[in-house]
C-alpha cells in the first residue's frame, strides 16, 4: 500500500473555509504556511473496519490517488499537489479552482448560446481525451464536478476523481455508480463499463448546457434509469427551437445506448460542430 505524508497536515497548511462536502469526503480551502499560496484540501474518512459501512476504504483511497497522479498536468485536470494521512482521514492536497461550478455558470444564464457551449465542450473533451489516453475513466463526468478556474475566465477543469479508476481492455469493470441523471444504460444494467461511459455523461451535459433541463431525469430514481435505459430523450421546441442540427446530430451520437457504437472521444473532437468551420 501507498505510504502518505506522515509529517502533520497542520504545520503546512492553515485551514479555511469549508468549500463543499460529501458523504464520506469534505474539501476545505486551505493555505500552505510556506508560501501563503491557496489550495482545496479534500479531508477523505477512512473506514475504520472492513465490516463497516462508513468510510472509504484504503483500496479506494489510493486508487484515487493513483489516478490524480496519472493525469494530473493536463490544463483541463485537476493536479494533486500532496497527500497527508491522520488516524482518521487521508488529506489529498489539489490545485483550488476558484471560478465556481460550470453548473452554476449556466444557472445564472438559464442555458448557453450554441458558441460558448461549445467552446466548453471542447475543453471537457481535452481533458477526457488525456483521460482516456491513459486509460482513466472518469465515472462522475456531471457539471457540479466541472468547475472554472478563476471568476471570469472560461478554463475549466475537471474534479473529482472520487469515482474514477483505470479501465484497460479486456479487464471488465462493472460497477453501479455514478448519479443517477448521468449514467449510461451500461451502468443501469450492470453491464461493463468503459471509456463510452464517460461519453454519454457528457452527451447529457451538452443537452444540459444548450437547454438547461436534463434529458432523462424522471420524477424518481427508477423513472429516470428507465429513460435511460430506452434512451427516451427527446429535443423539445421550447428548449431546443433555436438549437443546430449539428449540435443535435452531436448529442445523438452519444446518446448511444450500444457503448460499442457510441461516439469516442477522438470522433467528437472531429464531429464538425466541435471541430467548427
Ligand atoms: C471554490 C471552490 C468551491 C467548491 C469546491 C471547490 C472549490 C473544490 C475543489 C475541488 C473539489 C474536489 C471540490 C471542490 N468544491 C466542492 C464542490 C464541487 N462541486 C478540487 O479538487 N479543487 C477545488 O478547488
Amino acid at each position: 500500500s501507498l505510504t502518505f505524508n506522515e509529517a502533520p497536515f497542520a504545520e503546512s497548511y492553515d485551514v479555511g473555509e469549508e468549500l463543499g462536502s460529501g458523504q464520506f469526503a469534505v474539501v476545505y480551502k486551505v493555505t500552505s504556511r510556506k508560501t501563503g499560496e491557496k489550495f482545496a484540501a479534500k479531508f477523505i474518512k477512512k473506514r475504520r473496519y472492513a465490516t463497516s459501512r462508513r468510510g472509504v476504504p484504503r483500496a479506494h483511497i489510493e486508487r484515487e490517488v493513483e489516478v490524480l497522479k496519472a493525469v494530473g498536468g493536463h490544463e483541463n485536470v485537476i493536479q494533486i499537489i500532496d497527500v497527508f494521512e491522520t488516524g482518521n482521514d487521508v488529506i489529498l492536497v489539489l490545485e483550488l479552482v476558484s471560478g465556481g461550478e460550470l453548473f452554476d455558470h449556466v444557472c445564472a444564464r438559464e442555458h448557453l448560446d450554441e458558441a460558448e457551449a461549445c467552446a466548453f465542450i471542447k475543453q471537457i473533451l481535452n481533458g477526457i481525451r488525456h483521460l482516456h489516453t491513459n486509460y482513466v475513466v472518469h465515472l462522475d463526468i456531471k457539471p457540479e464536478n466541472l468547475m472554472l478556474r478563476k471568476k471570469g475566465e472560461t478554463q475549466l477543469k475537471l474534479i473529482d476523481f472520487g469515482l474514477s479508476r483505470h479501465i484497460y481492455p479486456g479487464t471488465p469493470v462493472k460497477d453501479m455508480i455514478g448519479t443517477p441523471e448521468f449514467v449510461a444504460p451500461e451502468v443501469v444494467n450492470y453491464e461493463p463499463l468503459s471509456p463510452a461511459t464517460d461519453m454519454w455523461a457528457l452527451g447529457v451535459v451538452t443537452y444540459i448546457l444548450l437547454s438547461g433541463v436534463s434529458p432523462f431525469l424522471g420524477r424518481n430514481r427508477d423513472e429516470t434509469f428507465c429513460n435511460i435505459t430506452s434512451v427516451n430523450y427527446h429535443f423539445s421546441p421550447t428548449y431546443f427551437g433555436t438549437t443546430s442540427q449539428l449540435a443535435k446530430d452531436f448529442i445523438g451520437r452519444l446518446f448511444v445506448k450500444d457503448s460499442h457504437s457510441r461516439a469516442t472521444v477522438d470522433d467528437c473532437l472531429n464531429h464538425p460542430w466541435v471541430r467548427g468551420p
